[in-house]
């Protein structure tokens, strides 16, 4: 553990540097590790174990779009690519890494498999903390654990592609070992995260929830579209909207950010764009405080959960899904993306 200071507070965290790979392939030497799901966070997670040095197998459904992927990402059919209740039954731990809503229908299936000393692993707190509606409930005598890696499966494997790493979240719901601290901590590295803060399951799901809807996806486009609108209704071209209104901030401006902090941004700016970011960011600010707070306020009393549990439950919710990513990326503002996405020098 490392005591840094994030702003005046002080936090134990866990770097690569004090819990190295040697060591926690070491901790996990005599586990096998059952990925079970591969969409998104499966593949990223699995291979990255796999490509540390990690025994690694996947379940998944045979005759499925997914289990393609697998056996095209090279996992083998009977050696390390098997049914869900085989590579349940093999694994010691058991990442469970379907969709939050495939979890619920499928745990009457793989609670069998979850025998004495095994451990029980998600990247979401979601299916433990709101438990009245999931049914999850694990058996005492597994550990129950949790590793969140913050940001998507994919850019967990580029960024281990690129010799980097997304920062991930830690948490123990249950220790039945005595070893759950160790195997989390192995795990998180195996994954290969940045560093590792810890939190628990109900803390990681509200923040989860409430940063997605919010500032990472949610309130983002919703600040993309208002601005596209005032510049478009007072007579701006759609390529002066988007640009303006996204493309200099991926390309431009969030990378000084994330380099360096708001701040070195805004000195990289004329001091003319300076004094108005300053000046208008508060009332930015105060607008949608009332809006952070009532999202909050509803994934803190599982509103958020079950609307997602009951739309994710209706057959036709994919369907439907697709219709609403496709309005999206057939407005005139991602339309005009996609244009000025093929003009990037370089493409
Ligand atoms: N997507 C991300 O990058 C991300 C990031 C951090 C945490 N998480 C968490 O990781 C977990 C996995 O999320 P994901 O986005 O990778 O999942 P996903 O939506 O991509 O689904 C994963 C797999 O579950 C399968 N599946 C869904 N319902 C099923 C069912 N009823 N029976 C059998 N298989 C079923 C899908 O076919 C797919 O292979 C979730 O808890 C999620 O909250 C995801
Ligand atoms: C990638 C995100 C948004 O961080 C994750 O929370 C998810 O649910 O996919
Ligand atoms: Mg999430
Ligand atoms: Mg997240």
């Amino acid at each position: 553990m490392a005591t840094i200071n994030f702003g005046g507070v002080l936090e134990e965290v866990v770097t690569r540097e004090e819990f190295p790979m040697e060591k926690a392939r070491e901790v996990l030497k005599n586990e096998t590790i059952a990925i079970i799901g591969y969409g998104v966070q499966g593949p990223g997670q699995a291979l990255n174990l796999k490509d540390n040095g990690f025994n690694v197998i996947i379940g998944q459904r045979k005759n499925s779009k997914t289990w393609d992927k697998a056996v095209a990402d090279g996992w083998v059919p009977g050696e390390t690519l098997f049914e869900i209740e085989e590579a349940a039954q093999k694994g010691t731990i058991i990442q469970y890494l379907l969709s939050d809503a495939g979890q619920i229908t499928l745990w009457p299936t793989l609670k069998p498999f979850l025998t004495k000393g095994k451990a029980l692993y998600f990247s979401h707190g979601f299916g433990i903390t709101y438990k009245d509606q999931t049914n999850i409930i694990p058996p005492a005598d597994v550990d129950v654990i949790l590793v969140a890696p913050k940001g998507s499966g994919t850019s967990l494997r580029r960024l281990f592609l690129a010799g980097q790493g997304l920062n991930s979240s830690y948490a123990i719901f249950q220790d039945a070992t005595g070893r759950a601290k160790e195997r989390v901590i192995a795990l998180g590295i195996g994954v290969g995260s940045g560093y590792l803060f810890e939190t628990d399951f109900k803390k990681e799901v509200f923040s989860d929830l409430t940063g997605e809807r919010g500032s990472l996806m949610g309130a983002i486009q919703g600040i993309f579209a208002a601005q596209y609108q005032t510049l478009r209704s007072n007579g701006h071209s759609p390529s002066e909207a988007f640009n303006e209104t996204v493309e200099e901030l991926t390309q431009s401006l969030m990378p000084l950010v994330a380099e360096n902090g708001m701040d070195w941004m805004y000195a990289n700016c004329s001091t003319t764009a300076q004094r108005g970011a300053l000046d208008w960011w508060k009332k930015f600010k105060d607008a949608t405080q009332p809006v952070f707070d009532e999202l909050y306020a509803s994934v803190a009393a599982g509103k958020e959960a079950a609307r997602s549990i009951n739309l994710n439950s209706q057959a036709d919710y994919r369907e439907k899904l697709n219709a609403e990513l496709e309005e999206l990326r057939n407005s005139e503002m991602w339309q005009a993306g996609a244009a000025v996405r093929k003009l990037r020098p370089g493409k």
